[in-house]
């Protein structure tokens, strides 16, 4: 039944007000108008068609992606987009592309790394997109150790040059996304020798491509590093292989701000720490925790929806049977996801302050707090993509059989999104980082140097006090467990951060009673699943434990009937979405069967190759038959 809302009923049922939960969502009233208006732009143009997305080989997938980039490119000119209405665009467009590490990366690294001379040279370009960047740092042989790069960059007085060369197989850049075959310029990161002296790793500004002709420079091999998990998905993106044959490239191509080479030759080190070079992953890392919730909520809200459509068994008397969204077991495994989604969303916005509270405080030679920004960036982006990745898969289960087609939008939205674990930093590494930073906490506990922020809260823990050993001492040996004591203080952070969002005013009928159910769902599920920890190290008892699970299952109870709506708060268009279903309208089962015929075995009735391969198996000549 085309036009009927068969998720009105549902809706109906709702008690807050939807279009203040939507503000919520998005930030502010501003950005709500911004994302809804650019949202429906793309929805509407038939440019940003991505339905067939599945079915294209990967040449024609990719050349389609140009396509995309240069369009939105277009359009943004066009209509005159500001950076932010530009940014919305390219999230709605929706699909991996070298203009993600233009943007995300390339440009916020010459911001970050770059003098202000630099700044004014290259920024202009790549703004315009007369140059295209990508940042290539990963190499065959070592991506986790970015200490361990082979890459070198050997500066000459002679000619007043750098000489980039791969000087082994496992020096090739691997990994790169849009060095493959679009990048005309990489942020390429090599051991600094000045003087015959190793100086560690640096960023390079380094001309890939000619500018007339698109041909790789002197002394460049480059490449697509081949095919990806998943079909369509991140195989979009050009992950790239290069490797420099002594290429030179003038000496003001390096990144000067934290420290220089004169041209006669004398390396200088800035008074700002070293750890800057990493600046750009810092930035990086705190976008990935923003977009986790937007991974995740599309998730959850397909899995929302379907789960209201479908109905299986419970029929009585010949009515209908129980939607699949009433079974306490449905949702115990879908409600912690919807929290989660909500919960990545305000610890998202919390960063992106910390994040410009210590960017500005950089600028300002205050580098107090960048140990703690790191990790913070570092643990909430492995703990919200770890949880992310997970739930897209567990929202895919949700969905049963049908979770399965790349109709259901979930298989290619997990297979883009899997990579954000390992991507900018491995998760395992990341949280050994944070755990790095506890530990030199603990170390300092009882001395003058009192912990705040983030950190604040370890004055209060008695045992922690106890404790004096050094940083280094048995972290090896503990770090499995110094790992889990990372992801505790991750969650710890994620929790404290919703309930800081609760404290503000918060306008709607009934929005702050579903946010507040929203809280206690994330954090009681915490509780019910590190039941053992929280029972074994004498934080609560099996009384605690036992109320703990009777409130989660009452708290379940009270999102049932909102829960639509909830989703809803998303304003995803069906477009985005990508999910037949999760589609607005619930009209799941006329949709997949028409999504069905059009599948391209489905063009002929007869398929290619009964010929060769069925008739002669049916008729027993396969034998004789040249296969
Ligand atoms: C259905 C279709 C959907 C379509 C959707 C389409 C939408 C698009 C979706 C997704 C697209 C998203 C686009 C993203 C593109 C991703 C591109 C990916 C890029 C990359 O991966 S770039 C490479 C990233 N590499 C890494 O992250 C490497 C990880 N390693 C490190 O960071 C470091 O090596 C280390 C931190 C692990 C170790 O450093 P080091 O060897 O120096 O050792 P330490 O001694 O531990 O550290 C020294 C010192 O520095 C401090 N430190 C470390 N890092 C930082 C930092 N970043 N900032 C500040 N400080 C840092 C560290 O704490 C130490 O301090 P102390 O000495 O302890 O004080
Ligand atoms: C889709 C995608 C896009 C990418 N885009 C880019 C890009 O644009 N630019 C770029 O430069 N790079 C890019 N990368 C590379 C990426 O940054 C690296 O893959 C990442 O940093 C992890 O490094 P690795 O692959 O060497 O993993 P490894 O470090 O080899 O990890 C393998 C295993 O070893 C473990 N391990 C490693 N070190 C330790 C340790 N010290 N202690 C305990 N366990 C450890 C890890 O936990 C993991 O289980 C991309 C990668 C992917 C998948």
């Amino acid at each position: 039944m085309e036009g009927v809302d068969h998720l009105a009923h549902e809706r109906n049922k709702s008690e807050f007000d939807v279009d203040a939960m939507k503000i919520v969502w998005a930030g502010s009233p501003h950005a709500f108008v911004v994302s809804d208006r650019i949202s429906k732009l793309v929805a509407s143009d038939p440019g940003f068609r991505k339905d067939n997305r599945s079915t294209l080989s990967r040449k024609e997938l990719f050349k389609n992606t140009l396509r995309k980039a240069a369009y939105a490119w277009k359009t943004i000119i066009d209509l005159h987009l500001s950076e932010e209405e530009a940014a919305k665009l390219r999230f709605y467009v929706d699909e991996p592309a070298f203009t993600d590490v233009h943007w995300g990366m390339f440009i916020p690294a010459i911001k970050g790394q770059g003098t202000e001379e630099q700044q004014q040279k290259w920024l202009p370009l790549a703004y315009k997109m007369q140059i295209i960047g990508c940042y290539a740092q990963t190499e065959l042989g070592h991506g986790s150790n970015v200490q361990g790069l082979e890459t070198t960059a050997t500066f000459d007085p002679q000619t007043d040059e750098f000489i980039i060369h791969s000087p082994t197989l496992t020096s090739s850049k691997w990994w790169p996304g849009g060095l493959g075959k679009v990048a005309t310029h990489a942020i390429a990161y090599a051991l600094l020798i000045v003087g015959g002296r190793e100086q560690g790793v640096h960023g390079f500004i380094v001309q890939l491509r000619s500018l007339e002709d698109h041909s790789p420079l002197p002394g460049m091999t480059v490449g697509d590093i081949g095919m990806k998990f998943g079909n369509g998905a991140y195989n979009a993106m050009d992950n790239g292989v290069l490797r420099f044959d002594h290429v030179r490239i003038p000496r003001n191509q390096m990144l000067m701000r934290v420290s220089q080479v004169t041209c006669e030759g004398k390396y200088k080190q800035s008074d700002v720490p070293r750890q800057l070079v990493y600046g750009a992953m810092l930035y990086v890392r705190q976008t990935i925790v923003a977009d986790a919730s937007c991974a995740l909520s599309r998730a959850v809200c397909i899995a929302t929806r379907y789960s209201a459509v479908r109905r299986q068994f419970g029929s009585q008397n010949g009515g209908p049977e129980t939607q699949v969204i009433d079974y306490k077991t449905q949702q115990s495994r879908l409600f912690p996801l919807l929290a989660s989604a909500y919960a990545f969303r305000f610890v998202g916005e919390w960063l992106k302050w910390l994040y410009a509270d210590v960017t500005q405080r950089l600028q300002a030679n205050d580098f107090s707090t960048l140990p703690e920004a790191h990790a913070c960036t570092a643990g909430l982006k492995s703990l919200t993509t770890t949880a992310t990745a997970d739930g897209i898969e567990e929202c895919r289960k949700l969905c049963g059989g049908h979770g399965y087609l790349c109709s259901s939008g979930l298989p290619e939205l997990f297979a883009v999104y899997v990579p954000a674990c390992t991507y900018e930093g491995e998760n395992t590494v990341l949280l050994l980082q944070v755990a790095r930073f506890l530990m030199k906490t603990v170390s300092q506990l009882g001395s003058s140097k009192k912990p705040v922020g983030t950190i604040a809260y370890m004055t209060r823990v008695e045992h922690l006090m106890q404790c004096r050993c050094g940083v280094q001492r048995g972290f090896a040996e503990l770090s499995a467990d110094l790992v889990e004591a990372a992801v505790a203080h991750c969650q710890l952070l994620v929790v404290s951060k919703f309930i800081e969002k609760l404290q503000q005013e918060i306008p709607g009928k009934g929005v702050k009673q579903q946010l507040e159910v929203l809280c206690n769902i994330y954090a009681l599920f915490l509780l019910h699943k590190h039941q053992g920890d929280f029972l074994s190290t004498g934080c609560i008892t099996p009384k605690h434990a036992a109320l703990a699970n009777d409130e989660l299952r009452s708290l379940y109870s009270q999102v049932r009937p909102n829960a639509i709506a909830l989703v809803d708060a998303f304003n995803y268009t069906d477009h985005y979405l990508g999910s037949i279903l999760g589609c607005y309208d619930g009209n799941v089962y006329p949709k997949l069967y028409e999504a069905a015929w059009k599948d391209p075995l489905n063009e002929s009735v007869v398929p290619d190759g009964y010929h060769q391969y069925i008739r002669p198996l049916l008729k027993q000549e396969i034998r004789t038959a040249r296969l």
